[in-house]
């Protein structure tokens, strides 16, 4: 692949598959059930557009630091790009096109009139000022400023990106515009043409899918056991979320660690915890665990909501969870999919389970273009509809081909790609 081979991954074993070329082969398997014609299937193996800016930031002690900015731009097929603005040091082109291909089949499947997208940059937020993050998050926006509009690709938080960011895109793309455009990011503040909703709404879209899932096989969310890697906007809402619907909490961990207790930890006490200390550890009551030991607990559901590649083939055989729900996106390796299904641990795909938060994300756009903005109970009403229909067509897709919940929504989201390509004429 033209992508990954570009971008040198360390390869933790000699099986290790990087997320690009994992997605693509998963596009093939999807291509395979669809009978995909083979010159649709070579464009999507390639991202449409990639960028990447140079930017030049004034650091606090007067030295000018050179950032590298990104934008991978996968599919249009179905309307604008979409897809979130990462800020982590592990960001790289070849994890960004992952990422733009997964946000591509995501909105497919969804039904949403967006193609995929996703951009970043190699950075650790909590190593620059507040100062430091919005002159560089202005410039990169400014570098971008011809790739980028509400017709034409439209960003929204990531790790290490909030509405704070979203807002100085925002107005920077706003400023150069000559005046206040809405739909050129989501994840924006209420204060600017947010959506109420969406900053809980990937975690009550993990929530729902999660509920659903266990609803087919006769069960509720009252008194499931569940462990969540990762504690930041999609990890703290979903645990926040199950909590509330009567889920035990048993185990949360974030870059630092993680915090156990058996009978289900206090969510609200733990929040205020992480509000204070800026991370669960320490959380009174609690023991500690390691990142590596919460993916192995006993536990019914198990949810990473941090990074990619978390569930690898050196931990696949000692998941305890009968159902894993991917909240981040590709957290399970190639070879630990294959070892999950084997063992009949059932997975909820990342282009189902986290899409709550681009489908708000849809509502919220939809909202800015139309200038009119709905009560909370409307978001979440309207996402909750798209998202059970797309989980009910994933999992009788899923039973009526014999195929993993994966194989099924991939087909669904690139059949529908593929089908506006033949229709708008192939696409050039
Ligand atoms: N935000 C959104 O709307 C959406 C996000 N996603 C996906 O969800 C995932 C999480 O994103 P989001 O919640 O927005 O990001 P955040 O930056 O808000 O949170 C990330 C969380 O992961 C933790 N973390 C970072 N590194 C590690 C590590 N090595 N081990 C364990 N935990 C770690 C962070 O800890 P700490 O705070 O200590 O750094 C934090 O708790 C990503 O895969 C993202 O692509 C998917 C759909 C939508
Ligand atoms: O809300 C969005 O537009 C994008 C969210 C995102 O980046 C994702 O779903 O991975």
């Amino acid at each position: 692949m033209v992508v990954s081979s570009q971008v040198a991954t360390t390869s933790p074993t000699p099986a290790y598959i990087c997320p690009f070329d994992r997605t693509c082969s998963y596009l093939n398997q999807a291509a395979a059930e669809l009978g995909m014609d083979p010159n649709i299937l070579v464009i999507l193996e390639h991202p449409r557009k990639v960028v990447t800016v140079s930017i030049p930031v004034k650091l606090d002690n007067g030295k000018v630091q050179i950032l590298a900015g990104h934008r991978v731009q996968h599919c249009d097929v179905l309307g604008p790009y979409k897809g979130g603005t990462r800020y982590h040091p592990t960001v790289n082109l070849g994890e960004l096109s992952a990422l733009a291909m997964l946000m591509t089949w995501k909105c497919a499947l969804l039904g949403i009139p967006y193609g995929g997208a996703k951009g970043g940059i190699a950075i650790d937020p909590a190593q620059y000022s507040v100062g430091e993050l919005e002159r560089l998050t202005r410039r990169y926006t400014s570098e971008l400023i011809k790739d980028i509009g509400p017709a034409i690709d439209i960003p929204a938080p990531d790790i290490g990106t909030s509405s704070r960011e979203m807002a100085w895109m925002m107005d920077t793309y706003s400023m150069n515009m000559g005046h206040a455009v809405l739909g050129v990011v989501t994840g924006k503040p209420l204060s600017i043409g947010g959506s109420k909703g969406r900053d809980m709404a990937t975690g009550r879209g993990v929530m729902i899918t999660v509920r659903e899932a266990l609803l087919e096989k006769g069960q509720t969310l009252e008194g499931v056991t569940i462990a969540i890697q990762g504690f930041g906007k999609v990890g703290g809402a979903a645990a926040q979320l199950l909590h509330e619907a009567g889920a035990k909490i048993i185990a949360v961990s974030d870059a630092f660690g993680g915090v156990f207790d058996a009978n289900g930890l206090d969510i609200p006490a733990l929040q205020s915890h992480v509000n204070n200390q800026k991370t669960v550890v320490g959380f009174p009551g609690s023991d500690s665990i390691s990142n590596a030991e919460l993916l192995t607990l006993p536990c019914d559901v198990l949810i990473p909501a941090a990074l990619e590649d978390q569930i690898t083939e050196d931990n696949a055989d000692r998941i305890q969870a009968k159902l894993v729900a991917e909240a981040a996106n590709a957290p399970i390796t190639l070879i630990a999919d294959q070892i999950l299904e084997t063992r009949g641990i059932t997975v909820l795909p990342d282009i189902l389970a986290n899409a709550g938060g681009v489908v708000v994300s849809y509502l919220e756009w939809v909202q800015g273009q139309s200038f009119l903005f709905w009560d909370e109970k409307r978001v979440n009403r309207e996402m909750e509809k798209l998202l059970r229909n797309a989980y009910h067509r994933v999992s009788q897709h899923s039973q009526q081909r014999s195929v993993s919940l994966r194989l099924a929504a991939y087909t669904l989201g690139v059949g529908r790609v593929s089908q506006a390509m033949k229709d708008r004429g192939l696409y050039p």
